[in-house]
């Protein structure tokens, strides 16, 4: 098609096509019972109807409640889109539902970034189930426990980092989340941050986290404009997607192909989930499974953890050095369960109940994923009555049964004691994030035994050793970082200063004498 040519049919194509949206839109609101939303406008639908200035998950809560409703339902340029507001809605639908609801909304963005070999992205049906399968062999329960001992490690190296380096606390907290996937990927360790391996995950991470955030890009509800090309004025669109698409393309394939030509000229290599499957491919191949899937699902391990994992580590360090007092009762109770002498081990979590309540508190206060990952429903469906069209993308607002005030009073605290009975218990009447941070129904995240065992390990060592601090003024006086969180897919804490200074002799005993050397790749 000639320069010209698409320039004329370009505006006659979008017309065209919002128009007939619109109209089979207008058909069916005419006939069924659609839930409770803004009514919005022609074409566009509710796009000017949500609040501006707020993060969508703040902003659909606002809208819930005007509307009366945890079922909201918008409409955006003839896209149907619920978002859910109420643990019971999620519960009934994605997970009492879940097997017409665990289907992925095709995303024109994930297309554009290549991102069909991830199980993540992908429609619900036997390829992901045998993505999925091959995955749980090795993040499953029982198979985590293997990672023990990385962990223990990993975690000692950051108490390292911090006790030489303890100001760029969020350096080092991300390096840890980065590294270790990696390693526990490929068994493919790294020194430094500026690693290109690191630095290719990172950008590919941020491609899809940017890429993926729902109502962000305008091509997710005009899919046509994904044939816009590269060099058409205004299209950043697609050069930021195909910068993306180059970053994920060699984060999957670099370190696999890494491991692999090490295997083949005979030399040794660290355990590692790709080193296992490469080692047993013929079995691969007998679940139908081939070497791109194994490839898809390795990458998979490796990009989808480093940023919640670090997601979680940095709201810690932002929600001790706001709560001294959360911080000191936790440091008591491991130096009363623990005691001075050793680092808290995985052995250790069933006697730690404060700090099991406050890793549920980190997950609650700000959930890495505010609005969970979208689903979409597969067939047409009738929830109290309303009409749900097939295709529907859902969104579960974490973050709003979060801050329900009443499931959690006083929300926007940071308060471990709200999970905990009068005798010091994890309560059970008290609903655990848990449950809920990591998704639902048949999508819910696979990588949450691994996370949970992560940051128990990470967390509890950190305070055995180290006061996190707020950053003090020439004059003394401490600087309280505020709570802010990123309005992103994966929601971080907003840049904040804060320090960590060792707390006994003792502790740093122990940091010296975990400093064992960093493997180089
Ligand atoms: C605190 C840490 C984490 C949180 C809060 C989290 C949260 C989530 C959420 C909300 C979903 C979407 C579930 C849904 O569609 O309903 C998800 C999916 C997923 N997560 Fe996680 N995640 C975490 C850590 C990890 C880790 C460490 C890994 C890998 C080792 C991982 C791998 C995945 C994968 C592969 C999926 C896609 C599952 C599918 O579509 O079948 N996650 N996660």
């Amino acid at each position: 098609m000639s320069t010209l040519t698409f320039l004329y049919a370009l505006p006659i194509f979008l017309l065209t096509a919002v128009v007939h949206r619109w109209f089979k839109r207008w058909r069916r609101s005419r006939s069924f019972l659609l839930p409770p939303g803004p009514k919005g406008l022609p074409i566009i639908g509710n796009v000017l109807d949500i609040p501006q200035g707020l993060p969508l998950w703040e902003g659909s809560m606002a809208l819930g409640r005007q509307y009366n409703t945890d079922v909201l339902y918008l409409n955006l340029f003839g896209k149907d889109m619920i978002i859910l507001n109420s643990t019971k809605a999620i519960s009934d639908l994605l997970d009492k539902r879940s097997k017409i609801y665990s289907d992925k909304p095709q995303s024109p963005m994930a297309e554009l970034l290549g991102l069909d070999w991830a199980f993540s992205t992908m429609k619900y049906g036997n390829k992901w189930k045998s993505y999925r399968r091959l995955f749980r062999e090795y993040m499953g329960p029982g198979p985590v426990k293997t990672y023990e001992d990385t962990l223990r490690k990993a975690a000692d190296s950051l108490l390292v980092r911090l006790a030489n380096d303890p100001k760029r606390f969020r350096e080092h907290t991300k390096f840890l989340s980065d590294s270790l996937s990696l390693e526990i990927a490929y068994g493919l360790g790294v020194d430094s941050p500026d690693h290109p391996i690191l630095r290719r995950a990172d950008e590919a991470v941020n491609a899809v986290k940017s890429g993926l955030t729902p109502g962000k890009w305008l091509v997710e509800f005009l899919p046509f404009l994904k044939y816009i090309p590269e060099w058409f004025p205004g299209a950043t669109f697609r050069k930021f997607a195909s910068a993306g698409k180059r970053s994920l393309d060699s984060s999957i394939t670099v370190p696999f192909n890494t491991v692999k030509q090490r295997m083949q000229a005979g030399e040794k290599v660290n355990p590692s989930i790709a080193s296992a499957c490469l080692q047993k491919m013929s079995d691969i191949y007998e679940q139908g499974l081939d070497e791109d899937a194994v490839r898809s699902v390795i990458g998979i391990t490796h990009l989808a953890g480093a940023d919640t994992t670090d997601c979680v580590l940095s709201t810690f360090v932002l929600a001790m050095s706001i709560y001294p007092r959360v911080q000191q009762k936790a440091q008591a109770e491991i130096e009363r369960v623990v005691g001075v002498d050793r680092l808290p081990d995985f052995s250790d979590l069933n006697d730690l109940p404060y700090l099991s309540a406050l890793i549920k508190e980190l997950l609650r206060w700000n959930a890495p994923t505010p609005l969970g990952t979208s689903h979409a429903v597969m067939e047409d469906d009738v929830y109290e009555g309303w009409f749900i069209p097939a295709g529907t993308i859902f969104l579960e607002n974490i973050w709003g049964i979060f801050h329900d005030e009443i499931a959690y009073p006083d929300s926007y605290a940071f308060n471990p004691d709200r999970f905990l009975d009068e005798d010091g218990k994890v309560d059970p009447s008290v609903p655990d994030p848990e449950h809920r941070v990591f998704g639902s129904g048949r999508r819910i995240c696979p990588g949450r035994h691994f996370a949970l065992k992560a940051e128990f390990i990470i967390i509890a060592r950190i305070l055995a050793t180290f006061d996190v601090l707020p950053p003090v003024d020439e004059n003394g006086v401490p600087h309280v970082p505020r709570a802010e969180f990123t309005p992103d897919l994966i929601s971080h804490p907003a840049p904040f200063e804060c320090t960590v200074k060792p707390r006994s002799g003792k502790s740093l005993m122990f940091t010296k004498a975990s400093s064992t050397p960093e493997k180089s790749s």
